[in-house]
């Protein structure tokens, strides 16, 4: 597997993250961005974000919108040899679809519980990690936490304000 050095993980991060704030000018902002690259050629696959309140479905992280993309995109259901990167720790689902996706690498920015949590209340603490040490796949999709974690923080700060600006809601359970 040809896996990414460290400047390659912020590079793409911070791409991410540019490409994630652009959805605070929109009637729907959302701090969670998700991207897909091929491990081999390096190429760019697919990039989305959450549009939970924007399509009114509790299953649209931002995670699962990428892998849908990609998996379209590709027109295969096997991700393996792609590499996945969200602004924030994968919950479960997403965790799990990109187990089900058979994805090798999952990069994350900011923390659930720390980070995410004071602005967007989280359903799970069941971490990445450990289920992926659940995996009955060998090898098992290896996790790299807290890319560019401060730059994740910082969107959703600015995203959490954009909201408050223009007093959006959250749903009514969140
Ligand atoms: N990781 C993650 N957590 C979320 N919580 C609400 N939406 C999301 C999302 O798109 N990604």
């Amino acid at each position: 597997m040809n896996t990414p050095d460290d400047a390659t993980h912020r590079e793409r991060m911070a791409a991410l993250l540019k490409f994630t704030s652009t959805s605070l000018a929109t009637d729907y902002p959302s701090p969670f961005g998700a991207s897909i690259y091929d491990l081999q050629s390096g190429e760019f696959v697919a990039q989305a974000y959450d549009t939970v309140i924007e399509r009114c479905d509790p299953t649209d992280h931002a995670e699962m919108n990428a892998v849908r993309l990609a998996t379209r995109k590709l027109r295969r259901l096997s991700l393996a040899g792609h590499i996945l990167y969200s602004t924030c720790e994968p919950c479960p689902m997403c965790m799990s679809a990109c187990i089900w996706a058979e994805l090798d690498v999952v990069v994350f920015g900011a923390s659930t519980l720390e980070d995410a949590n004071r602005y967007w209340p989280q359903a799970s603490d069941l971490t990445p990690e450990e289920l992926a040490g659940r995996m009955r796949r060998s090898p098992k999709c290896v996790v790299v936490p807290h890319v560019e974690r401060s730059g994740c923080q910082a969107l959703f700060a600015r995203c959490d304000q954009a909201r408050r600006d223009r007093r959006l809601e959250l749903p009514p359970h969140r």
